[in-house]
């Protein structure tokens, strides 16, 4: 596959991700923290900022509170990104994200902006003709208010209707009934995958079972994402594991997911093998949970991670 795969990432409720730090998070007490950062984001748009970052031409879409788009603007100009967000009334959420240094990061999502049907019905009539605009779409993260997950899941039958191969990360009811709809790609991580198969899945080999279940489903590819215990991609080909060096300096593992869901866009887009893409989605993401924002600042870094990502094929 040649570098002109058209790709657009789908971000239906994006964020600004306030990102700090402290030692600990004292409940019901005052916490002071230390401010990293705040960044337009959402799970699309990070996926987009990794590609850009890595030299891919993509458009970024989905829906955009009007009142406070300005950072989101600036961010989508400055990676050469083409806005096609669906502007609606209101704000953009805020997400607040802490890492603790002696525990692990706690997310607080907030649910956001409410999406009317009138907004829902020109928005997926624009998505209808995407066919002629792309080749891959990559469906990231939760949904916003006044859209169901059955609505959704038709939304996305839709998708794959027109022949694109739908790549979807999502999680709950959204994961569970945009399944239905058979993307080319899906990349829960282990919790996601625990809530989809309805019980805690206690060792690798019931990651395996369970995560070939879902390829049973209809699904090509499918990507388990384990944290730190890295990764393991399962298609025809057979499950493929893959562990990324050890990061002795997580600043935040927030995006990390999105990292991966960016690298293996990239590899496909390259015409990588099996082997390849996963290598470099798992230095793209390891290379994530070292920095506070989103997207790849030090080719070096991702280089040096790249060679020390060990795989091993499992069947
Ligand atoms: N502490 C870590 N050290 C190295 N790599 C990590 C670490 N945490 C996450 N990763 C990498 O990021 C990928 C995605 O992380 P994960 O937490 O599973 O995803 P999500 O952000 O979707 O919950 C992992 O499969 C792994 O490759
Ligand atoms: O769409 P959701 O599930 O509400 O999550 C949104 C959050 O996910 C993120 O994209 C991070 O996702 P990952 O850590 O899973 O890569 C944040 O930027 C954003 O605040």
């Amino acid at each position: 596959m040649s570098q002109q795969l058209r790709i657009a990432t789908v971000t239906l409720n994006p964020a600004f991700d306030l990102v700090g730090r402290l030692a600990r998070i004292e409940i019901g007490e005052v916490n002071t923290v230390e401010t990293l950062g705040l960044y337009p984001a959402g799970k699309g748009i990070n996926v987009a900022k990794v590609l850009a970052d890595l030299g891919t031409c993509l458009t970024v879409t989905g829906f955009l509170g009007e009142e406070n788009q300005g950072d989101f603007v600036h961010a989508f100009q400055q990676n050469g990104m083409n806005d096609e967000f669906y502007r609606i009334q209101g704000k953009t959420r805020i997400n607040v994200k802490i890492t603790e240094t002696e525990a692990d990061v706690t997310d607080l999502n907030f649910l956001g902006f409410e999406i009317c049907t009138n907004d829902w019905r020109k928005f997926t009539a624009l998505s209808q003709r995407w066919n002629e605009q792309f080749d891959l779409v990559a469906v990231c993260g939760s949904l916003p208010r006044g859209v169901s997950p059955e609505q959704f899941a038709e939304w996305l039958k839709s998708l794959h209707e027109q022949g694109l191969k739908v790549v979807l990360d999502s999680s709950n009811a959204a994961l569970t009934c945009g399944l239905k709809a058979q993307p080319w790609l899906v990349k829960p991580n282990r919790r996601e995958l625990e809530v989809w198969a309805g019980h805690p899945l206690n060792n690798l080999d019931e990651i395996i079972t369970a995560a070939q279940q879902l390829r049973g489903e209809g699904i090509e590819n499918v990507i388990i994402s384990m944290g730190e215990k890295g990764s393991i991609w399962i298609n025809q080909e057979g499950v493929l594991q893959a562990q990324p060096p050890r990061c002795e300096n997580v600043v935040s593992t927030v995006g990390a997911g999105d990292s991966m869901v960016a690298g293996l866009i990239y590899g496909f887009a390259q015409g990588w093998d099996k082997a390849q893409t996963l290598r470099f989605a798992s230095a793209t993401s390891a290379l994530a949970v070292s920095q506070s924002n989103v997207g790849i600042s030090d080719k070096t870094a991702l280089e040096q991670i790249l060679s020390n990502v060990v795989l091993t094929e499992l069947s």
